[in-house]
């Protein structure tokens, strides 16, 4: 299987590698500066007691031609649309796309793009970050990839590709709904992002606090009915999971959103929480501490974005 992992970050460098890693025939889509930085250094991971590291295939959008099997999305929402351009000419009649971007608001514009048929849902869950080399850093032992069709048929190409991230290392379990399942890894992301990024602080630092414990609880009540209302209800065991995230005393936890906010960059706000208090108003689901930290979020960006002009 021909593989074009599309961004060489956080979640597409760490996946991208155990694949390549495998044995699998994988080329990493990069931007210049990126591939420069790849070039000089290889593409290396490191944390949890591991350091390993693989010479990276690379490719730029410019000398992108041929179709590949299956295109892995891993930019940011920030940087999605400029991606969506610069990898059409990688995706022919037979190429699965798997996005593995938080949030669901990609899935209209890579469909929109590509056709419903090209299209798989597609959910992450994997704890990294790029450190200051460049390098991968993992911060947990996660390494899960949830994908399926569309339209929730079972499918060879969706057991394929689940084979060979199996191969890898990387977990996928088969979903009883793609789509369902990227609604819930929505509401977790959510009820994480808001309760570490309104208080700024880790989730211990958030827990450990007198009233504390009663944010995530809360927060998760309100990003589940969105979820119940759009007709992706959060069964007890998703939630007493992300309960149990957001409930750990002392717990250093906190998401991607976070760690963009705190080093001041720009952050998928609009992406992860725009979008969802936009369809909770569509939806007449009230959620008045997911629009506070929709706010909170906001001015960030505008700060940030100020900044860089
Ligand atoms: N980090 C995590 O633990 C997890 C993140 N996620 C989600 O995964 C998505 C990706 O996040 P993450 O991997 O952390 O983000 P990163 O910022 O670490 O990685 C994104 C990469 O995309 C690259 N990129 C952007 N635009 C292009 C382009 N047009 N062509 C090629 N490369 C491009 C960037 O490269 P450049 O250097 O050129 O800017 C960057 O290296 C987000 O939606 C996030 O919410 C989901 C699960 C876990
Ligand atoms: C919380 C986590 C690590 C789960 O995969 C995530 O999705 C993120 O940090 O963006």
């Amino acid at each position: 299987m021909k593989i074009l992992v599309v961004g060489a970050g956080a979640t597409g460098g760490y996946f991208g590698a155990l694949l390549a890693r495998a044995g699998q025939d994988v080329t990493f889509l990069v931007r210049p500066a990126r591939a420069a930085a790849l070039r000089e250094r290889g593409l290396r991971v490191v944390g949890r007691d591991e350091e390993w590291s693989i010479t990276p295939r690379l490719v730029t959008a410019d000398a992108l031609d041929t179709p590949y099997d299956l295109v892995l999305f891993s930019v940011k929402s920030t940087g999605l649309d400029r991606a969506i351009e610069d990898v059409a000419p990688a995706v022919g009649p037979d190429t699965a796309v798997v996005p593995l971007l938080n949030g669901l608001a990609h899935m209209d514009a890579l469909t929109a793009r590509f056709g419903a048929s090209a299209v798989l849902g597609g959910v992450a869950k994997v704890v990294t970050t790029l450190d200051d080399n460049g390098d991968i850093r993992r911060l947990a032992p996660l390494a899960h990839v949830t994908l399926g069709e569309q339209d929730g048929t079972a499918s060879a190409r969706a057991a394929k590709i689940r084979a060979v991230l199996e191969g890898a290392g990387i977990a996928s379990p088969v979903p009883a709904h793609a789509l369902t399942a990227m609604w819930h890894k929505w509401v977790f992301i959510t009820t994480l992002g808001a309760v570490t990024s309104l208080m700024r602080g880790t989730v211990g630092d958030v827990y450990d606090t007198p009233g504390g414990p009663a944010l995530g609880p809360a927060l998760l009540d309100e990003a589940a009915s969105v979820a119940a209302a759009a007709g992706h209800p959060v069964p007890e065991a998703e939630r007493a999971a992300t309960l149990a995230v957001v409930s750990v005393p002392g717990s250093p936890m906190v998401p991607s959103l976070y760690r963009d906010l705190s080093a001041g960059r720009p952050t998928e706000v609009e992406h992860l929480f725009g979008d969802l208090t936009a369809r909770a108003r569509a939806l007449g689901v009230p959620t008045p501490l997911l629009d506070l930290a929709t706010l909170h979020l906001r001015v960030h960006q505008r700060r940030v974005t100020a900044g860089a002009e």
